[in-house]
């Protein structure tokens, strides 16, 4: 499971993120949808341990990643919004180094290099050098990074961006049996059809906190709403939208 509890963050004094609470259960995956700057990123980067929180608590199963960054990265795979592959090194090669840094060696880095290739589609980019790679074959490297130690939590900034049809496909799939593994699964995302044929439970977030959490059903009910996207405008942008109904000045 991974676990925020009151976390607060600001940037040159302004309030992103403001007593931020919830938790990802294991063997679910768990959406983060929000508003364009509302803090997604800010948040899934505080429990990669990439940026620290000026108060509250990150656990990734029982690790704080402050206190034992190194613990939690062993149990965490990461996709973030930046792709930072290392451009003079081959797949293969810059896939190992990742490994090893993980602690795998011998059969058990040639097994989980092997399966990742397999199970990514890899195989005609393996001895490439990154250098030049598009956006969705970078993506695909990102993903095969994030999942060659087999961790047991997940975090991926909108990890579809870039992907042509199939390679979204390869990747739902991908989560889906990470899912049944018992896998604690986070990502972030615009696309709602994505949202809705993947989570298990949807998390919105608006003014730096959780301002609607529940299945896709529970949302829509909650909220009053015949789809997810009318429910998540509701609860992301509803004070808004109440404003500008009132014409007042918005944002
Ligand atoms: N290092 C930084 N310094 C200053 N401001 C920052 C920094 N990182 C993020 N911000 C600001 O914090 C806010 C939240 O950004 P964040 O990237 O977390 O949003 P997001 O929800 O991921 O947005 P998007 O959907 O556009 O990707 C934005 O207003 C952004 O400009």
């Amino acid at each position: 499971m991974i676990k925020v509890e009151g976390v607060n963050k600001q940037f040159s004094g302004v309030s992103i993120l403001r007593n931020l609470s919830f938790s990802v259960p294991d063997g679910e995956i768990t959406a983060l949808l929000g508003a364009n700057g509302a803090g997604k990123t800010t948040c899934l980067r505080i429990i990669a341990g990439l940026l620290n929180a000026d108060s509250g608590k990150v656990f990734v199963g029982d690790i704080d990643p402050c206190k034992n960054p190194k613990g939690a990265r062993r149990q965490l795979g990461i996709v973030g919004d930046r792709e930072g592959l290392y451009e003079r090194l081959t797949v293969a090669e810059y896939l190992s180094f990742f490994a090893c840094a993980q602690g795998l060696t011998g059969s058990e880095l040639e097994f989980a290099l092997q399966s990742v290739k397999e199970e990514l589609e890899l195989s005609n980019l393996w001895n490439r050098r990154t250098k030049g790679f598009s956006q969705g074959e970078r993506m695909k490297v990102s993903l095969a990074r994030a999942l060659v130690h087999r961790p047991s939590h997940l975090v991926l900034d909108e990890p579809t961006r870039g992907l042509d049809i199939l390679a979204a496909r390869l990747l739902r799939k991908t989560l889906l049996r990470l899912r049944a593994e018992g896998t604690a699964v986070l990502f972030s995302s615009h696309i709602m059809a994505e949202v809705l044929e993947l989570s298990d439970r949807v998390l919105v977030m608006a003014g730096g906190s959780i301002v609607g959490s529940g299945t896709p059903d529970e949302l829509m009910q909650q909220t009053g709403s015949a789809s997810l996207e009318d429910s998540f405008v509701e609860l992301a942008y509803g004070n808004l939208l109440e404003k500008d109904k009132c014409g007042e000045p918005v944002g």
